[in-house]
């Protein structure tokens, strides 16, 4: 159990604990605003149906411990660390870094990957394995991929009209991945391959997102892929034996993962030879299905970041305007050093959407064994006494909301706002020591030796995409209620058409 000092939000329901209002919330304002309220880095919650406290962490020096110091002795889970599926016989292996929740799912839905494999050694085997494809180097050399298949969806829309991008994003994310990282054709992201990933992510992410399951659900098959969510995992995280029960929602997560095999690894086989020249032979058929899951999933996040980035300026006309003339200045060629080193507001604008809306909101981990975590900002308990640690026994959750520490007031004042000047002002930016790290001081692609693996190809890629997005076509807001829903990532999804699942509606006409 958890100290008495660490503050504690109102408001718990007896059954649900403080994990509804999570959920109902738009997704990791529920955190943000009791940061805010509660005046403290750090925070417990109650779990639903008995479970125990949940410690919720946006204190920089706890963050720095959990994530760089002690980072093997917390057990991971995250969507986008699904990726990499490798080493079988790790699988019952003593570690256990994920939690019993999170680990059938990643296996059903991408095989047993780099997020899946266990311990240190091994982690560190996978990674070296994966860390060139990834170099700014290799971003280099394979931006024309990235290149081509933004033009590629330039090229199919046209006129006035008003569309949801979340799904063109993901279409044209997938395509550059396919493209950049196997040389496979996803067909403009409309290949039936391409829409196999494709409706899985979002059947997943529908149920996910449903009110209505998070009440009655508890008995039906629908719920239960609904709660593969930290947020609403209720039942799962209290009978983990009904991640084997052969529901057609739980086991419709296996849909990715035998596209990728059955289709598309086999052809990397033929093609990818530098791939062939890294690996040992047992490594082989898992190897080439961690490279293209991990893609995938990464590509849907860099979708989500590119989605909320065209929302934004539509809402923003001033800042769009200002990007588009700035983009002008070297269009209509887009090399990687004009898209890197020449435009200093789309690298504002860049490191502004990516602060602001985090695909992956929050990171949950659980601590392996007991541990003490120190804080920057010290706890004062009811008799005046000062902790500037945290106690905290083996089993304990612990959720990091990369959220609302990217919107930490202590850190950046008007947190909430979209400011991208604040990234070219001197002294706008906060002080090292007050922020958690990460790059470019955000947590957004989490930090420490399991920083992502890709963060330099989605930056890349989202700078690309926007900057010859926007060199052709205006964005207009709707007017449209914009919430945001939890589902492994962040989905928006309009107020009021909650039921159609996630969707982000921006109408767009051609640049005159
Ligand atoms: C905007 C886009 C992206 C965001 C916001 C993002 C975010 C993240 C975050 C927060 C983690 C850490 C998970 C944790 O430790 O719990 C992570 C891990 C990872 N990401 Fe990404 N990611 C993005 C795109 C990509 C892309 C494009 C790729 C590959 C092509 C990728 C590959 C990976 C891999 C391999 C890991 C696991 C690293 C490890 O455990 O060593 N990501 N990502």
């Amino acid at each position: 159990s958890l100290e008495k000092y660490i503050p504690m939000p109102g408001g718990a329901s007896f059954i649900w604990g403080h994990q509804k209002y999570v959920f109902e919330s738009s997704a990791g304002s529920a955190y943000t605003t009791w940061f805010r309220t509660l005046n403290s880095h750090v925070l417990q919650i109650r779990g639903a149906l008995g479970k125990p406290n949940i410690l919720i962490i946006a204190d920089p020096l706890a963050i720095n411990h959990i994530m760089i110091r002690r980072i093997y002795q917390y057990r991971e889970h995250l969507f986008c660390s699904l990726v990499i599926p490798f080493a079988p016989f790790l699988i019952d292996n003593v570690l256990q870094e994920h939690s019993e929740v999170s680990r059938p799912r990643i296996e059903r839905l991408l095989g047993r990957s780099l997020g899946w494999v266990e311990g240190e050694n091994e982690h560190k085997r996978m990674s070296q394995l994966v860390v060139h494809s990834f170099s700014w180097e290799s971003v280099r050399s394979g931006a024309h991929n990235i290149y081509m298949a933004a033009n590629t969806m330039l090229q199919k829309s046209n006129g006035c009209v008003t569309l949801d991008i979340t799904k063109i994003m993901q279409q044209a994310t997938l395509d550059a991945i396919g493209r950049y990282a196997f040389a496979h054709d996803f067909g403009g992201g409309r290949s039936d391959e391409a829409n196999c990933i494709l409706n899985s992510w979002r059947s997943m992410a529908e149920v996910a997102i449903s009110l209505s399951g998070f009440y009655v659900g508890f008995t039906k098959e629908h719920v239960l892929m609904r709660t593969k969510d930290m947020q609403g995992l209720m039942l799962i995280r209290r009978v983990p034996i009904l991640n084997r029960l052969p529901l057609r929602v739980i086991q419709s997560q296996g849909n990715v993962r035998r596209t990728i095999h059955a289709g598309i690894a086999r052809e990397l086989l033929i093609r990818n030879k530098d791939l062939l020249a890294q690996m040992s032979d047992e490594d082989v058929p898992e190897d080439l299905l961690f490279k293209l899951s991990k893609c995938i999933a990464g590509s849907e996040t860099t979708a989500q970041a590119l989605s909320y980035a065209i929302w934004e300026l539509a809402k923003n006309p001033p800042v769009q305007d200002r990007l588009r003339a700035e983009v002008k200045t070297i269009s209509p060629t887009f090399s990687f050093d004009q898209v890197q080193g020449s435009m200093p507001f789309l690298d504002a604008v860049t490191r502004e959407i990516l602060r602001l809306h985090p695909p992956t909101p929050y990171m949950e981990r659980n601590a392996i064994e007991d541990d003490i975590i120190p804080l920057k900002y010290p706890l004062v308990d009811q008799g005046g006494k000062v902790h500037s640690e945290i106690r905290i026994h083996a089993g304990q959750t612990i959720v990091i909301p990369i959220h609302s520490v990217n919107r930490l007031t202590t850190s950046w004042g008007d947190g909430d706002v979209f400011r991208p000047d604040r990234w070219l002002e001197k002294d706008s930016l906060p002080l090292n020591e007050i922020v958690a790290g990460g790059w470019s001081s955000i947590l957004t692609f989490s930090d420490g030796p399991r920083i992502c693996t890709g963060y330099r190809l989605a930056i890349f890629e989202f700078k690309l995409f926007l900057a010859m997005i926007i060199d052709g076509f205006q964005f207009i807001d709707t007017g449209l209620k914009i919430s945001d829903r939890y589902a492994s990532t962040m989905n928006p999804v309009v107020v009021g058409e909650e039921k159609r699942g996630p969707q982000l509606p921006v109408t767009i006409t051609l640049v005159d």
